[in-house]
């Protein structure tokens, strides 16, 4: 913000500046807090679907133990990614995020499988009775899972885009009210403006804001 002074100096001041207190200590409108307490939801409603989807990971390493089917897929892993960022670019959400966050979910279900397949190797008595079909059985569920996981980080972001938005919004309304405090607080100065810089009282523009010596 220019502030012209009757001398035809311009006092540039910055709008934003702080007492130290942030405005959200004081000001922080309700509909925020709604707004973040509907991305924590969304956020906790997803690591719920990502636990479930880890637990089937229990599942796959039974259904792989002592088979000849191993851990890594990549073949699986590349139709899955691809099918991921097919549907995220139908429903609108980022691509290269919901590819990201199911590389991430892919490594954590390996990582599962490798660690159980060591537990089951040392301890025998620990190891699935049951073994259940890779096929017909687990990938069906694993696949129902990531559709509802994508449906839900859709969810997730679009409650930060309208937290971000709300927050642009409160940003510039704050960024007003300064503007007009700061006018109002100025006006003296603006007033008294030519006075002060012609007048010597002592003051050099260097000087200014340091303490005097000692
Ligand atoms: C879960 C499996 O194991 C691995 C993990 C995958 C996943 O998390 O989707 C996919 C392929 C495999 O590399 C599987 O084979 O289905």
């Amino acid at each position: 913000m220019a502030l012209s002074t009757e001398s035809g100096l311009e006092l540039r001041v910055r709008a934003d500046v702080r007492t130290g207190m942030e405005w959200s200590d004081v000001n922080t409108p309700a509909r925020t807090n709604v707004s973040v307490a509907e991305i924590e939801e969304q956020a906790a409603l997803l690591m719920a679907l990502s636990a479930q989807r880890l637990a089937l990971g229990d599942k796959v390493a039974a259904a792989k133990y002592g088979s000849e089917i191993p851990i890594n897929d990549e073949a699986r892993e590349e139709r899955l990614l691809a099918d991921v960022v097919a549907r995220s670019r139908e429903i609108g959400l980022d691509p290269v995020l919901s590819h990201r966050f199911f590389k991430s979910q892919i490594e954590a279900n390996k990582v599962l499988q490798r660690r159980l397949h060591a537990l089951w190797a040392d301890h025998p008595e620990l190891r699935p009775r049951h073994s259940p079909d890779l096929e017909s059985e687990v990938r069906p569920q694993l696949d129902a899972i990531t559709k509802k996981m994508l449906f839900r980080l859709k969810s997730l972001q679009c409650a930060k885009k309208a937290a971000d938005r709300l927050d642009g919004a409160l940003r510039e309304s704050l960024h007003d009210v300064h503007e007009e405090a700061l006018r109002i607080a100025l006006v003296p100065i603006r007033e008294r403006a030519a006075a002060l810089v012609t007048s010597d009282d002592g003051c050099r523009e260097s000087s200014v804001g340091e303490a005097p010596a000692a």
